[in-house]
């Protein structure tokens, strides 16, 4: 049959089109081969030259792809590599994300989608691979947000029970050591009604820094919520708690926070989590101990 020199211009003009088009892509399209005997290349790729290098790269990709994996962050290659395998073995597509890491050591985030098909010597891939860094980094942004005491800049809640239920698992399994202290400053309705609120607010976050400041970097400070304040030790025994909770009590009682008469008091529970109990009777037990301290007069730590 003869050719239609007009409808092959055409082809030509779409082909260009269609190349143009993918070299500005802010991803990658891909098809990827790995045989059944794991032997694996990209006999296509095209798009952003930030994730896989430039035409040459490229080349020797279609040939192997361990070029390419040697970008894979170590961590990330594990979970990669069993994300292949069980879309090879299941024919289901391929959805996963890992660090790129450039020589230069810049990372970026990478989102890969594709559709595996049998063929008679191995599986082949058609895919998509997107930078998504700006949406990794503006989620940890939104995470660091909400787990972050907005006044004091302390961790919250919310991190203090992540990290307490992190470390009573490391204590249950080596049996090491972890305490805890309930921090709480004394009549401080009376500072906030005297002073006012924006004086009250400096209290609170000057009394932050300062403990801040006597802590070991391991240390999780938090603000609990309006005057209550918890620390958590790891690695550390009930006797260096009560230790540590004396110096912080005595160092915030001498302390000058600026205000016309007197000083700021705080009253403090300290317990030490026994192996294998819960989360929440660690709390509570820390807790009356400092109802304890504000029962016996304030300005004190209560460790039994
Ligand atoms: N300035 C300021 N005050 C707060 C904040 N959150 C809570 N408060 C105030 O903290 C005060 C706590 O008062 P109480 O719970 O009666 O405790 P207290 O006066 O410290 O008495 P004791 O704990 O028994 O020594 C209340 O007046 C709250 O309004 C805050 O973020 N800033």
């Amino acid at each position: 049959m003869a050719l239609d020199d007009t409808s092959l211009d055409g082809t030509r003009h779409d082909l260009d089109q269609l190349k143009a088009m993918t070299e500005s892509l802010p991803g990658i399209v891909f098809q990827f081969y790995r045989s059944h005997h794991g032997k694996a290349c990209f006999p296509y790729l095209a798009g952003d030259s930030k994730i896989f290098g430039d035409s040459a790269q490229r080349e020797l990709l279609s040939e192997d792809a361990s070029h390419a994996f040697d970008h894979v962050h170590p961590d990330d290659f594990p979970r990669l590599m069993v994300a292949v395998e069980r879309s090879a073995q299941s024919l289901m597509p391929l959805a996963t994300q890992f660090r790129h890491c450039e020589q230069e050591g810049e990372e970026y985030w990478i989102a890969v989608r594709a559709k595996p098909e049998r063929l008679n010597s191995g599986t082949l891939w058609n895919g998509l691979m997107v930078n998504i860094t700006e949406q990794i980094e503006y989620q940890a942004h939104l995470r660091e947000l909400s787990d972050t005491d907005d006044l004091t800049g302390l961790p919250n809640r919310r991190k203090l029970m992540c990290h307490l239920k992190r470390e009573i698992s490391v204590s249950n399994r080596h049996g090491t050591p972890l305490s805890l202290m309930m921090i709480d400053i004394d009549h401080f309705k009376h500072i906030n009604d005297t002073w006012g609120h924006l004086q009250g607010d400096k209290v609170l976050r000057r009394l932050a820094e300062l403990c801040r400041g006597l802590l070991r970097e391991e240390d999780c400070l938090a603000r609990l919520g309006g005057e209550e304040f918890a620390v958590l030790l790891p690695l550390t025994p009930l006797s260096h708690c009560q230790k540590l909770a004396e110096r912080l009590r005595h160092e915030i009682a001498r302390h000058d926070f600026g205000l016309p008469n007197g000083g700021v008091t705080i009253s403090t529970g300290i317990t030490e989590h026994r192996v294998g109990e819960l989360r929440d009777q660690l709390l509570e037990r820390a807790d009356r101990r400092l109802y304890s301290a504000k029962r016996q007069g304030r300005n004190l730590v209560v460790g039994n």
